[in-house]
C-alpha cells in the first residue's frame, strides 16, 4: 500500500470529487460514516459514559460535526467548535445539519469552557492533514488541556497538530496524544515513524473510496508492506529439491560469554529454511550449539581460519553479528568479511565496528545491515527523524546497501529507492534475543538465493509474523520472548504459501 503525501492526498481527493464525480461533502460523509464503523467496534468506545467532540475550522472540523450527528443516537455526545471567520463550505454545511439533528455546538473561544469528564471519551476533529504551521494560541492550550486531562483520545485522520510527513520544525507538546488514530483511506508517513507515530496510538485505515487509479499512478518512495505485498515475492520449494539447493549459510558470533545470540540466530535459520548451516563461534557456544541445536554444525572460531573456512565451505550467504564482542579479534573477522563479495547479514556488534572503525564506506550491495534505532544513530549520526530517514534513503541509493532499520514499522530502505514500512510485528517483540532471530531468518532467505532486498522485505515481515502467531497464542505481549518468534516461524512460512 503506497504511503502518500498530505498534497498528493489533497490532489487524490480533488480527482475523485472531479472524476467519480462525488459531490465534497457526501465524501466527507462517506468518510464520517467509515470513520463511525470503526469507532464503534473499538475498545475504547465500550463503556465509555459520553462522548466529546472538538472540531475544528476546517475539513477535520467537518468530519468531526458528521461523526457527531451520526454518533448522537447511541450516546451522550457534545460537540465544542472552534471559533471562525473562516470555516471550510462542508464545515458550514455540517455545521447545519448537526443544528438540524438538535445538537448545538458549543464555541471554544476559552479553553475554560472545556470540560473533560475521566470516564468520556474524546474525538480530535481539530486539524487533520491541512495544517500548515505548528499549533500555536488557543489550538495549542487546547491540545495541552486534552492531553493533561487522561481522557482516552480518539483522533480523526491524524491527531490533531502533528503533520502529515515531516514533523522535524513541529513542537511535540501542542500534538493530540491519541490512543486510537481512525485515518483516512491511506497511511500517513508521520504516524508509522518515532516520536509522531506513539502519540497515534492504535493506527486504523478505513477506505473512503478515493480514486484507486490516481493513487497508483502516484509517485512515492514510501510503501507500507503487508502479506500480500510480500506473497508475491516468496518461491515455494521445489518438490525435488535437496540440501544443497537449500543454501548454505554461515553464522558467525558468539564469542566469549554470550553464546545465546548464535543459539537462537541457529534456530531461526533452521527454522526459516536453510539446507546446511555452519556457525562458527568461540568455544563456549560451540559446546552449547550441538546439544541446544544439533541441526547445526559447530565450528570453534579460535580452531577456524576464516579464509580457509570461507574457500571450502562457500557459503552461499554469511551472517556475522550477534554476540560478536567489539574486541580486536572480532574486528579482524569482520575486516576478512566485508571482502567476501557473498551476500552478508551485519547485524548488532558488527554494526558497532562499523561504526567505530568508520567502515560504513566499505559497505556494498551483497549488504544488509539491520540496525536498531541506537545502532543507527552510532552508524549514520544524529539528525532529527524525518531528516534521519532520508540519510538512510540516501545511504541506501548511493552504497547499494540494504537497510532494515527495526522498530515497530520496521522500514526496509532498498538501492532503488523505495522504503518498506512494515506492518507486521507486535510490542512483545521488543525483547532480548529478538534481533537475533531477524539475523538468522535473513541468513536462510539469503542462502536460498532471494536477491538482498527481497530477503530483507520477506525475512522482516515472516519474523513480525511469527512473533504475532506468538502473541495470538500467549496472549501477553510481556511473556513473549525471542524463542517464542522462532517457534511460530512455520505459522508465518504457512501464511505466504496460503492462497488466502
Ligand atoms: N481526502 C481525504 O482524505 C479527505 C479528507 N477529509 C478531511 O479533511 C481534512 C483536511 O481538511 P482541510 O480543510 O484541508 O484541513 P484541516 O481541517 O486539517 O485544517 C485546515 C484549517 O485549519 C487552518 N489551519 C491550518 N493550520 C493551522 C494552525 N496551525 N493553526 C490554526 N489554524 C490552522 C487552515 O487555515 C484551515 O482553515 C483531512 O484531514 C480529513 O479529516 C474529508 O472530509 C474527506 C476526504
Ligand atoms: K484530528
Amino acid at each position: 500500500m503506497k504511503i502518500l503525501s498530505a498534497e498528493q492526498i489533497r490532489e487524490a481527493d480533488r480527482y475523485t470529487i472531479q472524476n467519480r464525480p462525488i459531490a465534497s461533502i457526501d465524501l466527507m460523509e462517506a468518510a464520517a460514516s467509515a470513520w463511525v464503523e470503526t469507532f464503534l467496534q473499538s475498545l475504547l468506545y465500550s463503556h465509555r459514559k459520553s462522548i466529546i467532540i472538538v472540531c475544528g475550522p476546517g475539513n477535520n472540523g467537518g468530519d468531526g460535526l458528521a461523526i457527531a450527528r451520526m454518533l448522537k443516537p447511541l450516546n451522550n455526545v457534545t460537540v465544542y467548535l472552534m471559533p471562525s471567520d473562516n470555516y471550510s463550505p462542508d464545515n458550514l454545511a455540517n455545521q447545519q445539519r448537526l443544528r438540524e439533528s438538535g445538537i448545538q455546538p458549543l464555541l471554544l473561544h476559552t479553553t475554560d469552557i472545556l470540560t473533560l469528564p475521566p470516564d468520556a471519551v474524546l474525538i480530535d476533529a481539530l486539524y487533520g492533514s491541512g495544517l500548515n504551521r505548528p499549533l500555536t494560541g488557543l489550538s495549542a492550550d487546547i491540545v495541552r488541556k486534552i492531553n493533561a486531562s487522561g481522557v482516552p483520545v480518539a483522533a480523526v485522520d491524524l491527531p490533531s497538530g502533528m503533520f502529515a510527513d515531516s514533523n522535524d520544525h513541529n513542537t511535540l507538546h501542542t500534538i493530540v496524544k491519541a490512543s486510537l488514530t481512525i485515518t483516512f483511506h491511506l497511511p500517513k508517513l508521520a504516524l508509522l515513524m518515532m516520536p509522531t507515530g506513539e502519540l497515534a496510538g492504535e493506527i486504523k485505515i478505513v477506505n473512503i473510496g478515493l480514486d484507486s487509479s490516481f493513487i497508483d499512478q502516484q509517485e512515492s518512495p514510501h510503501h507500507l508492506q503487508d502479506a500480500d505485498s510480500v506473497k508475491v515475492l516468496y518461491r515455494p520449494r521445489s518438490l525435488w529439491m535437496h540440501k544443497g539447493q537449500a543454501g548454505r549459510g554461515l553464522l558467525i558470533g558468539g564469542i566469549g560469554h554470550t553464546a545465546g545470540a548464535v543459539l537462537l540466530a541457529s534456530s531461526a535459520a533452521l527454522r526459516s529454511g536453510i539446507g546446511l548451516l555452519y556457525t562458527a563461534c568461540g568455544l563456549r557456544a560451540a559446546q552449547a550449539l550441538p546439544v541446544h541445536r544439533p541441526e547445526a554444525i559447530a565450528l570453534d572460531l579460535n580452531e577456524t581460519d576464516l579464509p580457509d573456512l570461507v574457500s571450502s565451505l562457500e557459503p552461499d550467504a554469511i551472517a556475522i553479528g550477534p554476540g560478536l564482542g567489539t574486541s580486536q579479534a572480532s574486528a579482524e573477522l569482520l575486516n576478512e568479511i566485508l571482502e567476501y563479495p557473498i551476500p552478508t547479514v551485519l547485524d548488532a556488534d558488527a554494526l558497532n565496528l562499523i561504526a567505530k572503525h568508520r567502515w560504513l564506506h566499505r559497505l556494498g550491495p551483497n549488504h544488509l545491515i539491520t540496525p536498531h534505532p541506537k545502532e543507527a544513530l552510532r552508524l549514520f549520526g544524529q539528525a532529527k527523524p524525518f531528516e534521519f530517514h532520508q540519510n538512510l534513503l540516501k545511504f541506501s541509493q548511493s552504497s547499494k546497501t540494504v537497510i532494515a532499520f527495526k522498530g515497530r514499522f520496521t522500514r526496509i530502505y532498498t538501492p532503488e529507492g523505495i522504503v518498506w514500512f512494515n506492518n507486521s510485528g507486535n510490542h512483545g517483540m521488543a525483547t532480548a534475543g529478538s534481533g537475533d532471530v531477524l539475523t538468522g531468518v535473513l541468513l536462510a532467505l539469503l542462502a536460498a538465493g532471494y536477491p538482498v532486498a527481497q530477503a530483507a522485505r520477506l525475512g522482516v515481515w515472516l519474523h513480525g509474523a511469527a512473533g504475532d502467531a506468538a502473541l495470538l497464542r500467549l496472549n501477553s505481549p510481556e511473556s513473549l520472548i525471542a524463542g517464542d518468534i522462532i517457534n511460530h516461524l512455520h505459522q508465518a512460512f504457512h501464511q505466504l504459501s496460503s492462497s488466502t
